[in-house]
């Protein structure tokens, strides 16, 4: 009776022909990996300069070839040595002596040349990656997890010099030296040897060390997997280091809590880590260092015995063979200049070109109007002032009430932005933002207003180009706010966001930093200074501007919450001062006392008369100054209009506004 077949076809029927198909697959793959990581380092090896890829490759040969003349020169001068052939032991000697000399003269060039071509690949790297990252991407990809991951581990590995991809080019280069040594062994086996014995020896080198290899990088990839253990244990390291943390340290007296914690933590990462090494280096130690032993031997006892017992090999060339089938025999390990370079080296470009595959994405989503300025964006006209010129007010949002309390009227000259439709949504989440229509009118401010979580500062994000919509459209100068557009915009744009950043850097560096190019402008920085309240407090410093603002730096100081506050302040004044021609302040008094505040409010309104700005707050002393006032609930405008309208009105802005007006009478 025959065997009835029951599993699908080319499965069950035929196992040899599947196994054969399975085989094929793995080595199809094994050589396309291959291929794309060769292509990968020819890229980036491009990416030095020339004559430094040359230099090193001259060094890299002459740095194979030169043990190999050690081998055949002192192997020579054996035979020499016993026949007391004295000129030719000088010869051979010499020729030892020198191959020595060029060996120490060559070791520090390769590492000089070496470290030239991995700090160009790596210049390179970086200037890709940041001009990804920071110009190019959209922040709502960038905080994804995957992405920020790979955005920490490729800035991580850029700092460390042996896991950049400038390194897996050295480690690349560094290979040279050896597989000339073995290809110079392998031809001594050939010549005092047998053809046989020197194909088995270059057949068992290469084996060997593939098999080291796929170890290696199987070990590599468990390593990686870990990026997120390791970035938890760095977290809780780097805490102990944080001024702030640190604080909080000794007040919530956690230190032994945090202490088991990083241990646990610790223990674990390790105790994977070592189960993943013992599984993988264990079998390929034991497979590959057998089949090294066994078929060694069989090699030296081909390679040697045969000629010994026929009596045809000299002293002198059994030196050599036992010389070169050492080396052949060696080749089967992990090369540290290169390996550990290449696989981390790679892993690090492959971070980068994971950023890039985003970035990509979004240049694709650009519509194709790539590098379009929007009208009325861009370079600050030249001249700019720091108190703008009075200018009529916009039709609709001329209010007397408005009008007179922010100190003057506002420029007519249409909308500098147009919101329609916009809806916006954090991943799967609810939406945060749902159908909003908004204009900024050029020259106006607008306050929006909402509760916690109501979705101020994510308009912000959006109008500022940090966010695009899903749905919905912003207009800038009557253009559309692409992402090729973005970058224009945001040169146009001062943000003071309610978590600005403390830059470690001098007090005149904080205050430059939305516009770099006018660093030198100290006059210019003194007097926003000046203007937002902390002339005397600067003044009194040894340095003045030029003092860094942290502890933590010679001859630094620091400044209070509330100082840190109006030193941002002067950031986006001195922004505007120097053309920019949008401000955002999200909450920018929250950490200024009342009187700070209302100071903050008179002075802001004279300094940026003429400047389109938007300013969010919970405080409605704040925001009854503007000329338009926006309400924001749940993702919707609910309210719009003057202060005088809404309160009019009697809807939720009257009532919060009552409220709040008697917690400060009250107080
Ligand atoms: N990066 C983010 N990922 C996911 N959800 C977010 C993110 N940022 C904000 N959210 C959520 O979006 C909603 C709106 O947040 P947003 O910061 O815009 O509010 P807000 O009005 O500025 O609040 P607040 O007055 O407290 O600053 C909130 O529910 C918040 O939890």
């Amino acid at each position: 009776m025959s065997t009835v077949c029951t599993g699908p076809a080319g499965t069950d029927r035929e196992p040899g022909r599947r196994t054969r198909t399975a085989g094929a697959s793995a080595a199809r793959r094994w050589c396309a990996a291959r291929t794309t990581a060769a292509r990968q380092l020819l890229f980036l090896t491009r990416q030095a300069h020339p004559a430094d890829i040359a230099a090193a490759l001259v060094l890299h040969l002459v740095a194979g070839l030169v043990p190999i003349a050690f081998i055949v020169t002192s192997s020579r001068a054996i035979p020499a040595v016993r026949s007391d052939d004295v000129s030719a032991v000088a010869l051979w000697l010499g020729l030892t002596g020198l191959a020595v000399v060029v060996l120490q003269i060559v070791s520090p060039l390769q590492m000089m040349v070496a470290h030239r071509v991995q700090a160009e690949v790596d210049a390179y790297c970086s200037r890709r990656l940041f001009a990804d990252a920071l110009d190019v991407a959209a922040l709502r990809d960038l905080e994804a997890p995957a992405v920020a991951d790979g955005l920490a581990e490729a800035t991580q590995s850029l700092n460390n010099e042996s896991q950049t991809p400038g390194g897996a080019v050295d480690g690349a280069l560094a290979l040279m030296p050896r597989y000339v040594q073995l290809a110079g062994a392998v031809v001594i086996i050939a010549v005092q040897g047998s053809g046989i014995a020197a194909v088995l020896a270059l057949v068992i080198a290469l084996t060997n060390r593939l098999g080291q290899t796929r170890a290696y990088s199987l070990w590599v990839a468990a390593y990686q997997a870990m990026a997120g253990e390791r970035r938890r244990m760095a977290y809780l390291r780097d805490m102990v280091s944080h001024p702030k943390v640190s604080r909080d340290i000794r007040v919530l007296r956690i230190r032994s809590w945090l202490q088991g914690r990083y241990s646990a933590d610790s223990d674990a990462y390790l105790g994977t880590l070592w189960r993943a090494r013992r599984r993988i280096s264990g079998r390929s130690f034991v497979v590959y260092a057998v089949v090294t032993l066994v078929a060694g031997t069989g090699l030296v006892t081909l390679a040697i015995v045969d000629p010994v017992l026929a009596g045809t090999l000299s002293l002198g060339s059994l030196s050599m063979l036992l010389q070169a089938v050492m080396l052949c025999t060696a080749f089967g390990v992990i090369f540290p200049e290169s390996d550990s370079k290449l696989q981390f080296g790679r892993t690090t470009w492959q971070a980068i070109t994971g950023v890039e595959a985003i970035t990509g994405a979004v240049r694709a989503s650009g519509t194709g109007r790539m590098g379009r300025v929007p009208q009325g964006v861009g370079s600050p006209g030249a001249g700019a002032v720091l108190v703008r010129p009075r200018q009529p007010p916009p039709a609709d949002v001329s209010h007397a009430g408005a009008a007179g309390r922010s100190g003057g009227a506002a420029a007519d000259t249409g909308d500098l932005i147009t919101v329609s439709g916009l809806h916006y949504r954090y991943d799967d989440s609810r939406p945060v933002l749902r159908g909003i229509d908004l204009r900024l009118r050029q020259g106006t401010s607008t306050a929006v207003i909402g509760s916690n979580g109501a979705g101020k500062s994510t308009l912000v994000k959006l109008l500022t180009g940090l966010y695009l919509p899903d749905e919905g459209r912003i207009r800038v100068g009557g253009e559309p706010l692409t992402p090729s557009a973005v970058a224009g915009w945001q040169r146009s744009t001062a943000v003071l966001f309610q978590d600005f950043v403390r830059y470690r850097l001098t007090v005149r560096e904080n205050v430059a930093m939305q516009s770099v190019a006018h660093l030198d402008d100290s006059a210019g920085i003194r007097e926003v200074l000046e203007r937002v309240g902390l002339g005397t407090r600067i003044g009194e410093l040894a340095r003045g501007i030029d003092t860094p603002l942290s502890r933590l730096v010679t001859d630094g100081t620091d400044l209070s919450g509330g100082q840190w506050q109006r030193l941002a302040l002067a950031r986006v004044l001195f922004a505007v001062h120097h053309g920019a021609r949008f401000l955002v302040l999200d909450e920018p008094t929250a950490q200024l006392d009342a009187r700070g505040e209302a100071e903050f409010y008179e002075d802001f309104l004279a300094l940026t008369r003429g400047v389109t700005s938007l300013v969010i707050s919970h405080r409605f002393s704040s925001v009854r100054r503007a000329h338009t006032i926006a309400s924001l609930e749940h993702g919707r405008i609910t309210e719009r209009g003057t202060h005088e309208e809404l309160v009019a009105r009697g809807g939720t802005y009257e009532r919060l506004f009552r409220t709040q007006s008697t917690r400060y009478t009250d107080e």
